[in-house]
């Protein structure tokens, strides 16, 4: 039997990914892995004093989304089932590699490996791509309070980490097939005709 596509959606903060990756996984019957966010006890922390509480977070968006995958994903990944996720765990090591600095993230990069590395990877990433005005837009949309003070630079410097770690990812792996989309001009939210479009070209992929 083929194995089944295991779907990630990937894209700097508030790119749409959780959005994207939910309507995907209702019009296209594919159970879906979300990140969970409300539960994080370090996000509001980490915006305050991004030096003092990196490792925390980092750490715990680690053990959270291998514990998630192992759990949740093993149910479906390398079996006849498809299933959709909202982030790619290779998404740790581009924000670790952006709020570490030194022995943490040395060690950090240790774990990382230790704990992911025999594990079944995404084989296509929908890459959701926008600007930071966009992102900003989005971000205050969405109005988590603890986002709100977020420093520009930081979202500028992890748009240019995304195309870079998805460029890695792309070269590291021939037989990954990204979708990338521009989510500047494409409104899949409040534009049906659009969303379709994107549903036929993830339908081409995982045919
Ligand atoms: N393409 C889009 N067009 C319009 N609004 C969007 C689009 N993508 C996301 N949004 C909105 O932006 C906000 C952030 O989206 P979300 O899915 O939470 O992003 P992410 O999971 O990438 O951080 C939400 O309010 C969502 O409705
Ligand atoms: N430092 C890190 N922050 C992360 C990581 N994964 C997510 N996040 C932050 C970004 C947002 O504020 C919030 C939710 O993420 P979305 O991209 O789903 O909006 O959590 C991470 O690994 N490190």
């Amino acid at each position: 039997m083929k194995q089944a596509p295991f779907i990630a959606v990937e894209g700097p903060i508030g790119a749409g990914k959780t959005t994207l990756a939910s309507m995907l996984s209702t019009e296209l019957h594919i159970p879906i892995i979300k990140e969970i966010v409300e539960e994080n006890p370090f996000l509001d922390k980490f915006y305050q004093n991004i030096d003092e509480w990196s490792f925390q977070l980092e750490m715990f968006f680690l053990c959270n989304r291998y514990k998630q995958l192992e759990d949740t994903g093993l149910q479906y990944i390398g079996k006849a089932q498809p299933v959709i996720s909202d982030y790619h765990i290779y998404k740790n090591l581009i924000f670790a590699e952006r709020t570490l600095k030194g022995v943490k993230l040395e060690k950090y990069r240790q774990i990382y490996h230790l704990l992911t590395d025999d594990m079944p990877k995404p084989d296509i990433i929908i890459y959701i791509r926008a600007n930071l005005d966009t992102l900003l837009g989005r971000i205050r949309k969405r109005a988590r309070p603890f986002e709100q003070d977020m420093d520009p630079a930081y979202l500028e410097q992890l748009i240019t980490d995304y195309d870079k770690g998805i460029q890695f990812l792309a070269e590291q792996s021939p037989s990954l097939r990204i979708l990338t989309i521009n989510g500047n001009e494409i409104d899949f939210v409040d534009n049906q005709a659009q969303f379709e479009l994107i549903v036929s070209d993830v339908k081409e992929l995982i045919q």
